[in-house]
């Protein structure tokens, strides 16, 4: 079985919800008309890390975001991983991650769990505390937003259902990427699975984001890689490999959870 994945690696305009809403309409129209059976967007799209602004443009209890992306799903026939949002649900902040089928069913909605120190993330936002699975396009899978990837433990958690595709959504800065290639590598490898990464371009007051956005294959090779413009990557994911790998090495049966802490 395969799969056709588009990575759209956005621009986000800081703290400009109406312009970032234009941009995805736009990127799910050029995936469609590419007839990929996932799209995939970056972390925090709709708002960017504009944190002292939340109160007034995080989405509230994310409908607007769900609605687009639901539209937008039943009207292209898409499966789409939203990367991101800033919500604002019962007086806290979250950094939300939707995810619609192509019947524009919400499948999934994460709270990031890991919340980015250096970017003062958690003086804003609440952490969430749950799992997220879900079957997309046919294919038991998993997502996580930007610095949960640091976090092994949390993918082999959420992946140890047999995930076959771990989608992760960042809004991940320049002078950093070479630690995001190899961290992204890494979580393939070490799950066996297939990595849909996506990646941010262009600047917020404190960064500059140049994209990178890739899909890596469960022995760690890059299938695709996007470069350091806007722009809507095309891979496809055969599933098939997957079983083969994990038959060679069967790393999952020979986890010893009992001596880990
Ligand atoms: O871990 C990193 O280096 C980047 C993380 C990040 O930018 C984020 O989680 O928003």
């Amino acid at each position: 079985m395969t799969i056709k994945v588009g990575l759209a690696q956005t621009n986000v305009t800081f703290a400009n919800p109406e312009e970032n809403f234009k941009r995805v309409e736009e990127y799910a129209k050029k995936a469609a008309d590419q007839k990929v059976d996932v799209v995939v967007f970056p972390e925090m799209w709709n708002t960017g890390y504009a944190l002292d602004q939340l109160d007034e443009i995080a989405d509230k209890n994310g409908i607007q975001t769900q609605t687009l992306l639901k539209k937008l799903a039943i009207q292209y026939h898409l499966n789409i991983v939203g990367g991101s949002v800033s919500t604002k649900r019962d007086g806290h902040f979250y950094n939300t991650s939707y995810v619609v089928n192509e019947q524009g069913n919400v499948v999934s909605a994460y709270d990031k769990v890991h919340l980015f120190g250096l970017m003062h993330e958690g003086d804003f936002i609440t952490a969430g505390s749950n799992e997220t699975t879900f079957e997309l396009a046919g294919v038991p899978s998993t997502g996580v937003i930007c610095y949960d990837i640091r976090f092994p433990e949390w993918l082999r958690t959420l992946s140890r259902h047999d995930a076959k595709v771990i989608y992760i959504s960042a809004e991940w800065p320049d002078v950093r990427i070479p630690q995001w290639e190899l961290l992204v590598r890494a979580r393939a490898i070490e799950n066996q699975a297939y990595v849909v990464a996506v990646n941010r371009v262009g600047d917020d007051p404190d960064n500059h984001f140049n994209g990178h956005s890739l899909v890596v294959d469960p022995l760690g090779k890059i299938v695709e890689q996007a470069g350091e413009q806007e722009e809507l990557v095309v891979a496809s994911l055969d599933l098939d490999s997957i079983d083969q790998v994990r038959g060679q090495i069967p790393v999952f049966e020979d986890r010893r959870p009992d001596l880990y802490k």
